[in-house]
C-alpha cells in the first residue's frame, strides 16, 4: 500500500510482536500505519495495522503488528523500549498479544525449527531494563505466578497441532530462561539452566511479559528452536548465522503458524478471550495501595494515560 492511513478509527485487540527474523506479517492487508508518543517513549518501530478476514463471520479483523527490535533489527534486546511497545499497544486497544521468538534449545528432543509454547519463565536479566510501569510514586503488584495466558495458550497449541504433519513441529509447554545477553551464554550457564530443567532460552520474553501482565494484556509467546545454544556436544555453538539460516529456513511456518493463530482469534467464539476480560482492572487494585496523599503527579499522570479513568 502507498500510503496507508495514520489513524485507526476503532480498538485494535489482537497485537503480534514480531522478533528476530518476523520483523513483518505478509499476506494481510495493510491499512494504518499508527506513530504512537507514550509517557515512556516511542515504541520499537511504528504499529502496522493489518486486516484479517474473520473466519466466521468474514468481517475484516485489525490486527497490530509491531518489530521489537526495529524495522532494521537496531534494537538490542537490553535496548527495545518495552514500556513504551506494551503502553502503545493497550492505548490503541490490544488485549491480547502474541509475540514470536528466536530461542535456544537447551534439550535434545527440541529441535533447531521446532516451535514451543513456554508456560513458564526464569528471569535471568541484570535489572538493567525498565521493568514497570508502577514507580515513582504508585505502588503496584500483580500477579505472576503463571507468566503467559492459559486460555490463549490453548489455542496457540491448536492452531500448531493442526500445521504437524506439514512441516511444524510442537512443543506445548516448557521453561523459558530469558538472559541478559547481548553475548550468548557460557558453557557452564547452559548447563546449569539444563540442570534446572530448562527447555530454551532467549534475551526477550522480560520484561515484555511482565509489562503486558501490568498493562492487563494477555500474553502468549511463541517460541522457534534455531539452535543448541552452546551445551551440546555435537552441534555447533550457537552464532547469529546459525539463528539467521534456520529462521530464513523455517519463515514459512512461522508465518504460517502466527496467520493460523490470527484466524483462530478472529473466530466469534474467542470473542470473550480476545478481549481480555480476565485482568481487566486487575491493576485499578493493584495500585490501589499508594494513598493518594503519596502519589506524585507525574506518576497519576503517565498511569492515567496507561488506564484512562482509574485515578480521577
Ligand atoms: C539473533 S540471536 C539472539 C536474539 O534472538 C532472539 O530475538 P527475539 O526474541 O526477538 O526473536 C533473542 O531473544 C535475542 O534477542
Ligand atoms: N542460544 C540462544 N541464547 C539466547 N537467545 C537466543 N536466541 C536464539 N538462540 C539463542
Amino acid at each position: 500500500m502507498a500510503n496507508p492511513a495514520t489513524t485507526y478509527p476503532d480498538p485494535v485487540q489482537i497485537a503480534v510482536i514480531g522478533g528476530t527474523g518476523l520483523r513483518e506479517l505478509p499476506g494481510f492487508t495493510q491499512v494504518a500505519t499508527l506513530s504512537v508518543e507514550t509517557p515512556w517513549g516511542r515504541p520499537s518501530s511504528p504499529i502496522a495495522i493489518l486486516h484479517h478476514p474473520s473466519p466466521s463471520s468474514g468481517k475484516p479483523i485489525p490486527i497490530a503488528f509491531l518489530s521489537r527490535h526495529g524495522l532494521h533489527h537496531e534494537y538490542a534486546p537490553h535496548e527495545v523500549p518495552s514500556r513504551a511497545n506494551i503502553a502503545a499497544l493497550r492505548s490503541i486497544g490490544v488485549r491480547t498479544l502474541i509475540a514470536f521468538s528466536a530461542v535456544g534449545s537447551l534439550q535434545e528432543e527440541i529441535r533447531p525449527r521446532d516451535f514451543l509454547i513456554p508456560d513458564q519463565i526464569i528471569d535471568r536479566t541484570k535489572g538493567v531494563r525498565p521493568w514497570t510501569f508502577f514507580d515513582g510514586g504508585m505502588v503496584g503488584h500483580v500477579g505472576f505466578a503463571n507468566p503467559f495466558d492459559a486460555a490463549v495458550s490453548a489455542i496457540v497449541s491448536k492452531c500448531g497441532h493442526s500445521l504437524e504433519g506439514d512441516g511444524v513441529k510442537l512443543h506445548d509447554s516448557g521453561t523459558l530462561v530469558c538472559m541478559e545477553g547481548p553475548q550468548f551464554s557460557t558453557r557452564a550457564e547452559s548447563n546449569l539452566y539444563r540442570s534446572w530443567g530448562a527447555s530454551v532460552i532467549n534475551m526477550s520474553a522480560l520484561p515484555e511479559a511482565k509489562l503486558a501482565r501490568e498493562a492487563e494484556i494477555s500474553y502468549q509467546m511463541i517460541c522457534m528452536a534455531t539452535d543448541y545454544d552452546c551445551w551440546h556436544s555435537t552441534s555447533e555453538s550457537v552464532s547469529v548465522e546459525l539463528v539467521m539460516s534456520h529462521m530464513k529456513a523455517n519463515s514459512g511456518n512461522a508465518r504460517r503458524f502466527v496467520g493460523a493463530v490470527l484466524d483462530e482469534l478472529s473466530k466469534d467464539e474467542h470473542a470473550d478471550v480476545v478481549s481480555g476480560g480476565r485482568l481487566r482492572e486487575q491493576s485499578k487494585y493493584a495500585t490501589a495501595m499508594t494513598g493518594k496523599e503519596g502519589r506524585t503527579e507525574e506518576a497519576v499522570k503517565k498511569l492515567s494515560w496507561l488506564f484512562p479513568g482509574y485515578y480521577d
